[in-house]
């Protein structure tokens, strides 16, 4: 693969789950990935899953610790793709201080502020320039991607998903932040990477996004009863609220008992791959059926 370095890969539910590198143009460094490939790729192009991570993850987290996804992947023969949670071992002074800010906490954002602009662009990275990779080098189908993610990077995933709607058929969140600029960890984020001006933040907080843009079709979110950080910091009724007076369909299900880690992903993983499974692959299917529909 020209441009990718494979770090390791393995066999996994009749398909390969493989962790690479590759320097980024966006993020001025190299930056880690992990793909999936279901037994289908090996003779077709398949749709895309993008999961972003949360804080202190690395591409690593989610293919290890969700409960076997690679199952239901190989399954509905859908590519995982999972990035890094930010640019790492940049040189800035004070980048592994916090474990929510800087590295492992990108906030899929583009920063502008000094010293992180010219590294940290994990939005544009996560957008545009992982997917042209990703195009590039495995069989895809490129028209054909979703997007969903846990806390931190539920919030990225419903970002990415409502500012890019015709890229994505499909958006879930488990835990997701989902006013970033109403809690502290959004507000430490944003204010480091984007700087003072609160303006500049609406375009990256999905209860703002979605009274000006919404989403084409209906939002999942999953979110523990018993998930510490879901009064201060997760903030789902902002977001409910915000889809009712706009009509946005949203499925958000309180799961009783369940926190916030992957013990709660990995009991809900089935549930997210279907949703997003339905988007995907029910075009194909629909038009194989009505082939009339196309004319
Ligand atoms: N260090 C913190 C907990 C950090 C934590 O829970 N991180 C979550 C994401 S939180 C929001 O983005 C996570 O995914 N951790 C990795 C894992 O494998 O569980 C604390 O101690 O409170």
């Amino acid at each position: 693969m020209p441009n990718v370095n494979v770090i390791s890969e393995y066999k996994s539910f009749g398909g390969k789950l493989g962790f690479y590198s590759h320097f980024s143009s966006t993020c001025n460094g190299e930056m880690h990935f992990a793909v999936y490939q279901p037994p289908q790729a090996t003779h077709k192009p398949v749709p895309i899953l993008y999961f972003l991570s949360g804080l202190i993850c690395t591409e690593e987290n989610f293919m290890v610790k969700a409960g076997g996804v690679q199952r239901f992947a190989a399954e509905y023969g859908l590519m995982l793709v999972t990035p890094d949670t930010s640019p790492r071992h940049t040189g800035i002074a004070g980048e592994d201080d916090d474990w929510d800010f800087g590295t492992g906490a990108g906030f899929y954002v583009d920063a502008t502020e000094e010293p992180w602009r010219k590294n940290y662009q994990m939005y544009s990275y996560v957008v545009h320039e992982l997917p042209s990779l990703i195009n590039a080098n495995f069989p895809t189908q490129p028209e054909k991607q979703g997007i969903f993610g846990h806390s931190m990077g539920g919030h990225g995933a419903l970002v990415c998903a409502m500012r890019n709607p015709e890229l994505y058929k499909s958006v879930s969140a488990f835990a997701p932040i989902t006013a970033p600029m109403r809690c502290p960890w959004g507000q430490k984020a944003f204010g480091g990477y984007l700087g003072r001006n609160q303006e500049s933040w609406r375009a990256y907080d999905a209860s703002e996004l979605v009274k000006q843009v919404g989403y084409h079709s209906s939002i999942l979110i999953d979110q523990g009863t018993a998930d510490k950080f879901l009064a201060e910091q997760l903030l789902p009724e902002v977001f409910e609220k915000a889809c009712a007076d706009v009509k946005q369909p949203l499925n958000l299900r309180y799961q009783e008992g369940y926190d916030h880690s992957y013990y709660f992903i990995a009991s809900f993983i089935e549930d997210h791959i279907r949703h997003h499974a339905i988007a995907l692959l029910v075009t194909a299917v629909f038009i194989y059926l009505n082939p009339t529909f196309l004319f």
